[in-house]
């Protein structure tokens, strides 16, 4: 922690260096190139790189190669030592996409750049789709099948299965071949068809990768089994201080996969943004890379899946799902500690990725130094790569996502009724939404408007004073199987009566605003069952909130339940 709070002091006085060293970058250059500067500015200095944002890609362009020597050359005489640019493209500094600043109360500082995805561009930039697969499919699948197998310890696994032969551990050290990069398909597109951009611009590397670059093959797999939620795009994802630099080296890595850090490493508390942040560099690569082969897995579902491959001897198909692609994003790697075997064959799924340069990024709630249960080669490896953290949001930061939020959801709030909840949720930002939800389905139901008075009347048992009392699965399933009269098999059996369904999903609901668990943690507790059940439940309660009040009424009164059993405890 005390070696945390100084990494970020650190990085504190590095980010005012840089301004101070782009001062002077402004002031060497002669005014053509400086012209290119006026609506780009520096974001940090990470080790040796500095990265810095600009408008759009045709700026980027410039700064890579006719500015790149000089930009160079000024910032390594300012800090004494190799200074390597990388250029980040946000297009909220362009001006004419500047949001006009908001009216009177002038809250919020940070704004979310609006990302120019071309997902949201279909005319000139269809999303070419190989073998005729959907766009998109629903990410969220509700399913009632239980897992198939518990969550066994991996170490119950015989330790020479097929998969752990010399012979694939062999195969998995070796550099794959791996041919010239291909750059994007899909590069935004620029107003004037200027020459000199017709070239795409190089990529961001800060170094060349150690063995040559990547190649993006046609995908293998659906746009579906990508498994990307299309919320948590960078377009939703609001920046602040506490995510800055994370998000920068998100957009850097999805911008040039492989290549720019390898592997990205996004440690933070629950609730802050990890999750978000991985899902937006896999819709960013798929919108930037024709057949893009993107895969999300939480590390649960990797370590089942491995649990099931073995049992169900399809080790080779196994390891195709999650070496045969050119990014894989792996949440919350914590939940690898002490699963020996599956650690085992991470490592050589990493390993296969990274020699082929394939993008690797990878999430936890700890910086890897304090992943103590995990193997030393693993927290070395990453180590590799780029490390970054996401703190929890300043006051400005969560009225400004509770706005993103609002406006998303269309869920009408007015800035003091944003800026109260704000104040009175601090720490995470599920919890932050989850107070928004219920504040506005609260007056929907009532046929209200959403006011200071009535969001004060409902936080104020979301919210209690004082301390966080612990909130654990079970005490929320004990209470609510006693609210309705059920038992906590019930709740975890596979019945479908109407009841049994609601009560079953406000249960999950609960568990996923009031303890840190994950989707699959969660799925588990309810009997094994996937995590794109608990999805959906989340998502059916919320809805079912704001349309019918005797839900809205249950989730509060068991709310109160739970946190006074908390608070005794
Ligand atoms: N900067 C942000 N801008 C907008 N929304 C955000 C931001 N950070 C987090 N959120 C939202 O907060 C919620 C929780 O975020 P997310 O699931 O990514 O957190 P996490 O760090 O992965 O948590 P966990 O470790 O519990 O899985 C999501 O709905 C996400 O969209």
């Amino acid at each position: 922690m005390v070696e945390d709070q100084s990494a970020s002091a650190e990085s504190k006085a590095e980010v005012n260096d840089l301004d101070v060293a782009w001062t002077r970058v402004l002031a060497g250059l002669p005014p053509n190139q400086r012209a290119w500067l006026t609506n780009s500015r520096p974001v940090t200095l990470h080790e040796s790189t500095a990265i810095v944002a600009v408008p759009d890609d045709f700026t980027r362009g410039q700064l890579e190669t006719r500015l790149r020597p000089d930009l160079e050359r000024i910032l390594t005489e300012s800090f004494g030592r190799d200074i390597r640019i990388a250029v980040t493209v946000d297009p909220s500094l362009d001006p004419e996409l500047r949001e006009p600043a908001p009216a009177p109360q002038p809250v919020v500082r940070e704004q979310a750049p609006v990302y120019q995805s071309p997902i949201n561009q279909p005319p000139n930039r269809p999303l070419t789709q190989p073998f005729g697969q959907p766009v998109e499919q629903p990410y969220e699948q509700p399913q009632h099948q239980p897992m198939q197998q518990p969550y066994e310890q991996p170490q119950q696994q015989p330790a020479q299965h097929p998969m752990h032969q010399p012979l694939q551990h062999q195969q998995a050290e070796q550099p794959a071949a791996a041919p010239a990069l291909q750059e994007p398909t899909h590069r935004p597109q620029q107003p004037e068809p200027i020459q000199q951009i017709q070239q795409p611009p190089p990529p961001l590397s800060v170094a060349p990768p150690p063995n040559g670059s990547a190649q993006f093959q046609p995908p293998t797999d659906s746009q579906g089994e990508a498994r990307l939620n299309p919320k948590y795009t960078f377009e939703t994802f609001v920046i602040g201080s506490s995510n800055r630099f994370a998000h920068a080296a998100a957009v850097a890595v999805a911008e040039a996969p492989g290549k720019a850090y390898n592997p990205q490493l996004i440690y933070g508390d629950s609730g802050l943004g990890k999750t978000h942040l991985l899902h937006a560099i896999g819709h960013y690569v798929r919108s930037l890379y024709t057949g893009a082969r993107v895969r999300y897995v939480s590390s649960e579902e990797f370590t089942n899946d491995f649990i099931n491959a073995i049992r169900d001897d399809k080790a080779a198909q196994f390891q195709r799902r999650y070496r045969d692609v050119d990014v894989l994003l792996i949440d919350d790697i914590q939940f690898l500690e002490g699963k020996i075997q599956t650690q085992e064959e991470f490592f050589h799924t990493f390993n296969t990725l990274h020699n082929a340069n394939k993008q690797i990024v990878i999430s936890s709630d700890r910086a890897p130094k304090r992943l103590e249960a995990l193997e030393d080669r693993l927290r070395n490896r990453f180590e590799w790569g780029l490390i970054t953290d996401i703190q929890p949001p300043d006051l400005e930061t969560r009225i400004a996502i509770l706005r993103k939020k609002a406006a998303t959801e269309r869920l009408t709030a007015p800035p003091e009724v944003l800026e109260f909840i704000a104040s009175k949720v601090q720490t995470n930002i599920r919890e932050l939404e989850g107070a928004l939800i219920r504040v506005t389905a609260f007056a929907s139901l009532n046929r209200q408007p959403v006011d200071l008075s009535l969001a004060e009347i409902v936080l104020k048992d979301l919210i209690p004073e004082g301390s966080k009392p612990e909130v654990t699965a079970s005490m929320i399933m004990g209470q609510t199987a006693s609210y309705f009269g059920l038992s906590i098999d019930d709740l975890c059996g596979s019945s479908r009566s109407r009841v049994l369904v609601t009560a079953r999903q406000i249960a999950m609901y609960l568990c996923r605003e009031l303890t840190d668990l994950s989707l699959p943690k969660i799925g588990q507790q309810f009997g094994g069952r996937d995590h794109t059940t608990v999805m959906h439940a989340e998502r059916k309660i919320r809805q079912l909130m704001s349309e019918r009040r005797s839900v809205f009424n249950q989730v509060t009164e068991l709310t109160n339940r739970i946190k006074h059993q908390a608070k005794q405890q």
